[in-house]
């Protein structure tokens, strides 16, 4: 298919039950147990008072201005889909406002992530489905093409693939391989388990700090 103009389906999607797994976990412990190398730039912010969110990719790329292939991933989106779009970081023309996000409702998706800006910015937070941007401007997309979908995309300083699990909070965004998902449910279970376990030790105030000044010890510094 020709560079620019490709469209695939997407075929891969992680179980339901993976996906209520991480509705468990916060980004934070997400993106801690994958060495803090998959988070979205943190300019990527949530537009939506409850933007608690775990989907799989649908990924678009557009060209900085245009969202004409953003259309066609709107009907191509399945229940449960998030869609990611490379805007080309352009923050002078809005390709998500309210029509978008109404159709991607209507389509099931459960949010939106661009790096880009949104328009309608009253009226995004009142909707059933948060969506992560970088800013807010009334100037609107032409609509000429080209655009690819379901490709390999960057999005926030991060490598999307359709079908990966994107996960957003108030934090921001994680993106977790979809080959990673099931693998890490262990891990990420241990480390909520263990952080709850020092919060508690820190609420009864039996919480050990010996390690802070042991850990300057070791690197040198002189108590
Ligand atoms: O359709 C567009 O170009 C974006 C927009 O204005 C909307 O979603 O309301």
């Amino acid at each position: 298919m020709k560079l620019g103009y490709r469209i695939y389906p997407s075929k891969r999607y992680v179980s339901q039950e993976i996906i209520n797994a991480y509705h468990e976990i916060p980004t934070s412990i997400v993106s801690d147990c994958m060495e803090r190398l998959f988070a979205m730039d943190s300019k990527i912010r949530p537009f939506h008072p409850k933007p608690r969110m775990v989907g799989h990719a649908l990924t678009i790329h557009c060209p900085p201005g245009d969202n004409l292939v953003l259309q066609k991933a709107i009907e191509m989106a399945e229940p449960g889909d998030v869609l990611v779009m490379n805007a080309g970081g352009n923050t002078t023309q809005a390709p998500v406002g309210e029509i978008v996000v109404s159709n991607c409702i209507r389509k099931g998706a459960v949010g939106l992530v661009i790096d880009g800006p949104i328009r309608d910015s009253d009226v995004l937070p009142t909707l059933s489905i948060p969506v992560f941007a970088k800013g807010v401007t009334h100037r609107g997309c032409y609509k000429d093409g080209p655009g690819e979908l379901n490709v390999t995309i960057a999005c926030g300083g991060v490598v999307v693939r359709p079908g990966d699990l994107i996960i957003g909070d108030s934090d921001g965004i994680v993106v977790v391989p979809y080959e990673e998902a099931e693998g890490l449910l262990p891990k990420l279970f241990k480390k909520a388990e263990l952080e709850e376990r020092v919060l508690e030790q820190i609420r009864n105030k039996t919480i050990d700090r010996t390690w802070v000044d042991q850990e300057l010890r070791d690197k040198g510094f002189r108590l």
